[in-house]
């Protein structure tokens, strides 16, 4: 039987699990691919660091270029950009398959490493990239090639995913759901990436690429995390049927927005949202991801499951060296990106959706009706609006209201101009929260 050398760069959560499936697992791996997969070496910044996962102590080096050399597959689990781009492109350059995790880089990069796979006539993979171990970019470039993607929303991020759930299960604050989430190990030490949305921005930048046809940059995005939102947004939202969620959104929108009939483009763009108790992507807890997905002919999919882990996630690397192997052994490059479409990034302003705003007013009269006529001069139309008093309490201004309006749907850009004059109204002491609304 043919042996294919697989070299492994990174032996942390996602690469030692790697490594020690493809060691305990390698007469499946062998029958499935129809060759023997050899793992050569794995590249580590210190040889004799403590590890959780036991293995050959002879397979580690230091020297990555060394580890690389000569590999039919190199698979980057050391994620960040550099040297994990230089790399890629050497293992690229040099002939070999890559299999990769990096949504960091794919984000920033992908076009560059894209195009450097095709000139090497070798594949590039990256299952691992978005939502761990469920299968999403196989199923979103080849399953769905046929068919026009017209939306896709995606819970992505599993960090977030676990704090927002647990402040809406236990009514916990922001920081002390953050807490337990480190302290479970979901969310890093430094916890940025996730909960400013950048994680989930980097796979929506992958996803709409894909779904899309269309070159996408880390640029098009827009992306908003979820530190800001509190106790009493998550409160009014439960009240009002909804559940507050960071979505990855990605959708088929005008170019123009004076144009509707005229040429598409597409948003892409991460924020908290609320969602209908009853929607699919309400029912995702704790850290699990899910991805739904909007197409011509197939109508609604939904992929769920685990999005993050180390044992779970090197079950989409895996997929990925073995669809690479079994590839390497019939001969042929495999699938390239496509970009054919090439549609119109379109920014946030463009988008149509609807707001949920809390609002800290003085309670007096005249003052819902001059707010409800800043809502009509923008056009704007109010779905609904509940009032609290609660007066001398929590260190509020005695006689103020809080006020939750929800708007029927409206250009984002109306609704900021809304927002903004609604803010400068005497009455109106402080804008509280502003939160879109999807899937109503
Ligand atoms: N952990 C997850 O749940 C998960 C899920 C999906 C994708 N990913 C992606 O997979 C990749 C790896 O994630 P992880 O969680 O295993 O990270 P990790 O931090 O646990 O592991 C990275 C390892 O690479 C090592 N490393 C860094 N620079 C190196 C270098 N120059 N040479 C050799 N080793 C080096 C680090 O010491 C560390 O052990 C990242 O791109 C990440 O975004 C992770
Ligand atoms: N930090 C990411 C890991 C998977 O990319 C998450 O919380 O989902
Ligand atoms: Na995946």
């Amino acid at each position: 039987m043919e042996t294919l050398r697989v070299a492994l760069l990174g032996a942390g959560n996602v690469g030692a699990q790697v490594a020690r499936i493809l060691l305990e697992d390698a007469d499946a791996l062998a029958a499935r691919v129809g060759a023997r997969l050899e793992l050569t070496g794995i590249a580590v910044r210190d040889v004799d660091a403590p590890r959780t996962v036991d293995l050959p102590r002879e397979l580690y080096a230091t020297d990555a270029d060394a580890v690389l050399a000569g590999a039919d597959i190199v698979v980057e689990l050391i994620g960040g950009i550099e040297p994990a781009r230089t790399l890629i492109l050497r293992a690229l350059a040099a002939g070999a398959t890559v299999v990769t995790g990096n949504k960091a880089l794919l984000a920033e990069h992908g076009p560059e490493l894209y195009a450097a796979a095709e000139d090497a006539g070798v594949q590039l993979a990256y299952e691992a990239a978005v939502a761990g171990a469920i299968p999403i970019i196989r199923p979103v470039r080849d399953n769905l090639a046929g068919d026009n993607i017209t939306r896709v929303l995606g819970i992505v991020n599993g960090t977030t995913n676990y704090i927002l759930d647990a402040m809406d299960a236990t009514g916990a604050s922001f920081a002390d759901a953050l807490a337990d989430a480190q302290r479970l190990g979901y969310a890093e030490a430094d916890p940025t990436a996730d909960v400013e949305g950048l994680d989930a921005a980097a796979k929506a930048t992958i996803l709409a690429s894909l779904a899309f046809h269309t070159s996408f940059d880390r640029a098009h995005v827009w992306s908003e995390g979820i530190t800001a939102i509190t106790a009493e947004d998550v409160a009014a939202a439960r009240e009002a049927g909804y559940v507050i969620k960071l979505l990855a959104i990605c959708e088929a929108v005008p170019a123009d927005p004076q144009a509707p009939d005229g040429d598409r483009g597409v948003a892409v763009r991460v924020h908290p949202t609320l969602l209908p108790r009853d929607h699919a992507l309400a029912s995702v807890r704790g850290a699990y991801n899910a991805v739904y997905v909007e197409a011509e002919y197939a109508g609604s999919l939904m992929f769920y499951g685990a999005g993050a882990g180390g044992v779970p996630t090197a079950s989409a690397v895996l997929g990925d060296i073995v669809s690479a192997a079994r590839r390497r052994v019939l001969g042929g490059p495999g699938v390239t990106e496509s970009v054919a479409a090439s549609v119109t990034p379109v920014g946030l302003e463009a988008v149509v959706t609807s707001y949920a705003i809390g609002l800290r007013v003085a309670d007096a009269p005249g003052v819902l009706a001059a707010i409800a006529a800043v809502f009509g001069d923008h056009g704007v139309s109010i779905e609904t609006m509940r009032q609290t008093t609660h007066a001398d309490e929590g260190g509020d201004e005695a006689g103020d209201a809080e006020l939750r309006i929800v708007t029927h749907r409206a250009l984002d850009a109306a609704l900021r101009r809304t927002v903004d004059a609604v803010g400068r109204l005497d009455a109106v002491h402080e804008v509280t929260s502003i939160l879109r609304v999807e899937g109503a």
